[in-house]
């Protein structure tokens, strides 16, 4: 198989979809991997690294997207990148699709066939997901506690205090991946940490890991209310896969919050838990102040510190991009059910139920397309 990879166009994105050594894993199988030039840069990887593993470049994003089969990516497709869409492409990256109306039009209209990183699934867990959700959650508390501070709009205060001064106030919602990874900076921190959480068993695995180090909470109205007033710092960390995110944290409640306190969603990328993070920001303005309150809804936080997550993102990518490789996408997904659960759209078809119905589309099973036996 041709498997492309083009540079990524997201504002400071600098990871990349493959290493050299991701390289060498295709070209050892038999594999053509062409890379467009300058893709590593960002992640600390030369051409020459990407050559030497046996790899091809191309100069132009267009020639990656033309010659492949298969292009991986990071990040969504950008609007600029649609055109390069055709008929059984496959298109392997985080997609999102839930919060992305267009790019799900766009992916359906050109019969692109689209695996979502974010929803392959293995026992109810997301294994190409996990290792963003972990630096993503590390940078939420690093990030919150940097916007505290007063240059950066935040209240003025020390997440850990100072001896004869209360330490600051964390609340995570959603205690998952994202969640844990908050909470142990922001523990390592020294803060008060609230985590919330609608899954009682989650709640239970978390006081057996923090013990006293956390208050936990069960997910509903009144406590999100009351925990979100109280806090200094908080965190949207909460995820149905594939779904947009449900808006817990209300207007009203972030006009309760004390000025000067920061509100950290990480889940924007599937639209975001706080009503009033109505925007995806970048890296280049990652803040806006609304009511007060110092606004973070980067979509990419990985992006910032891309040798560590491409790394940590084609460890877990490369293993299922080799299947589709080797054995071909049909094989490949017949074989392995967590690969399956990845594919989002298909032949005109949106498959993942959930984005199906976020965006109002008629859902047709893997098993429907797969009779009809075009593409694949
Ligand atoms: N902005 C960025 O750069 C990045 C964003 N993310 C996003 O962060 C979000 C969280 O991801 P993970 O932690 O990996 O997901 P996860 O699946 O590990 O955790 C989600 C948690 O939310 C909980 N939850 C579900 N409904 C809830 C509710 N109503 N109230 C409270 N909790 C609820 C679940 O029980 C689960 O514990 C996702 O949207 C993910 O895409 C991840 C990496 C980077
Ligand atoms: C998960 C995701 O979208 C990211 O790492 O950018």
């Amino acid at each position: 198989m041709i498997i492309g990879v083009p540079k990524e166009i997201k504002n400071n994105e600098n990871r990349v979809a493959i290493t050299p050594a991701g390289v060498l894993a295709f070209t050892q199988a038999g594999h053509t991997v062409l890379i467009e030039s300058g893709a590593g840069r960002g992640s600390g990887f030369t051409d020459d690294d990407y050559k030497e593993a046996g790899a091809m470049l191309r100069p132009h994003a267009a020639q990656v997207w033309k010659e492949a089969e298969m292009v991986m990516k990071v990040k969504e497709p950008m609007r600029e990148e649609y055109c390069f869409f055709r008929k059984g492409l496959i298109l392997f990256t985080y997609l999102h699709l839930a919060a992305e109306p267009f790019l799900t039009e766009a992916l359906v209209k050109n019969e692109v066939v689209a695996i979502a990183y974010e929803t392959v699934e293995v026992n109810g867990t997301l294994p190409l997901l996990t290792p963003m959700s972990e630096v993503a959650g590390r940078m939420a508390s690093q990030i919150g506690a940097q916007l505290l501070e007063k240059t950066k709009g935040g209240k003025g205060i020390l997440l850990s205090g100072v001896p004869g001064v209360k330490r600051g106030k964390v609340t995570i919602i959603g205690g998952g991946i994202v969640g844990t990874n908050a909470a142990k900076i922001a523990i390592g921190l020294g803060a008060e940490v609230t985590m919330i959480d609608v899954n009682p068993d989650r709640l239970r695995q978390l006081d057996d890991t923090y013990k006293s180090d956390i208050t936990t909470l069960m997910s509903n109205s009144l406590n999100i209310t009351e925990a979100v007033a109280d806090a200094d710092l908080v965190i949207g960390a909460v995820l149905i896969p594939g779904a947009k995110a449900p808006k817990l944290v209300t207007d009203e409640m972030v006009q309760r919050m004390a000025p000067g306190s920061v509100v950290v969603d990480v889940a924007i990328d599937q639209g975001g838990i706080v009503a009033t993070a109505d925007r995806v920001t970048t890296h280049d303005q990652p803040t806006y102040e609304k009511y007060g309150v110092v606004h973070y809804a980067v979509g990419n936080m990985p992006g910032a510190v891309p040798r560590t997550s491409t790394i940590a993102l084609t460890n877990v990518t490369i293993p299922y991009a080799l299947q589709i490789a080797n054995k071909g996408l049909k094989k490949a997904l017949l074989e392995n059910e967590a690969l399956k659960k990845g594919l989002n759209v298909a032949e005109r078809y949106v498959i993942y139920e959930a984005v199906a119905r976020d965006l109002g589309y008629e859902v047709a099973s893997f098993e429907q397309v797969f009779c009809m036996e075009k593409v694949m």
